[in-house]
């Protein structure tokens, strides 16, 4: 049977000192393959190459994925200071119309990490540069040494609301992640549901209020150990059904409260 294509958002990288390229993270490519069980197509996340009309077009899903750089704080009213880091002007420019289209269309797109800020952005909220400098905070950054493992090992709770969306899917009201991000959601957009949070307090899985299609994000990495993990599991494997069902023709119905 043909599988459905899920557009995994890519980064850019200079490889060496003068070979610039783009690329994702295997896992990422495994997860969509063998857990969604969808094409995976790599996107090159540069308006100069690809339209959002165009991925929209050609793919019947995305996979928002992590990325170093930050989304530039303009895209929600703040000013750019060192402690904001590198930017990727280009994925700001793909990414953020692409996810509200989505949202519009009822197209499914599952957010992981720095997606997972870009849908926050994309529905007009706002992010913390730097969530471990706020008070009772823990480090939630990859830890600077060790084994991929290591870097990738759960490394904290995320506690999920009785009856939301990840609660129904993973069938547990607490689960541990692995956690490997600097920045963090301030202000959820007004219709973002902050659906889990870490012990500490930082939002670490989200919805997006009457969204007609799977429409969700989690700050950690489902994508690592995907085909094992209880938790990542079951997040690939509903989001790669909300996609064949899209590939199939089946346009969800706007869900009233
Ligand atoms: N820049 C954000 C997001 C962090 C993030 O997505 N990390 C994963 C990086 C994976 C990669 O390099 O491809 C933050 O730090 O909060």
């Amino acid at each position: 049977m043909k599988r459905p294509v899920v557009g995994i958002i890519s980064n850019f990288y200079m490889l060496g000192d003068d070979y610039p390229a783009y690329a994702s993270g295997q896992m990422n490519v495994e997860a969509i393959s063998h857990v969604a069980g969808c094409v995976p197509l790599m996107i090159p996340a540069n308006p100069h190459c690809v339209s959002v009309d165009e991925l929209l077009d050609t793919c019947d899903g995305f996979l928002f994925t992590g990325g170093r750089p930050n989304v530039h704080p303009s895209e929600y009213g703040e000013e750019a200071t060192e402690k904001h880091g590198e930017f990727d002007r280009c994925r700001d420019e793909i990414t953020l119309p692409l996810i509200r289209a989505c949202v519009e269309r009822g197209q499914p797109f599952f957010g992981v990490c720095r997606g997972f800020q870009e849908v926050n952005v994309a529905m007009g909220g706002t992010l913390y540069p730097e969530i471990r400098e706020l008070e009772g905070r823990m480090n939630h950054r990859m830890p600077p040494d060790g084994t991929l493992d290591e870097k990738f090992a759960l490394r904290h709770c995320v506690h999920f609301t009785e009856g939301s969306v990840f609660d129904r899917i993973i069938g547990k009201h607490e689960v541990m992640t692995n956690t490997l991000h600097g920045q963090g959601i301030k202000m959820p957009g007004p219709r973002v549901v902050i659906d889990g949070i870490a012990d500490d307090g930082t939002p670490e899985a989200i919805s997006i209020k009457d969204a007609s299609g799977f429409a969700l994000a989690v700050q950690w990495h489902p994508e690592y150990n995907a085909e094992k993990d209880p938790v990542s599991r079951p997040l690939f494997s509903h989001f790669g059904d909300a996609v064949r069902s899209w590939a199939n023709g089946q346009r969800p119905v706007l869900k009233t409260a």
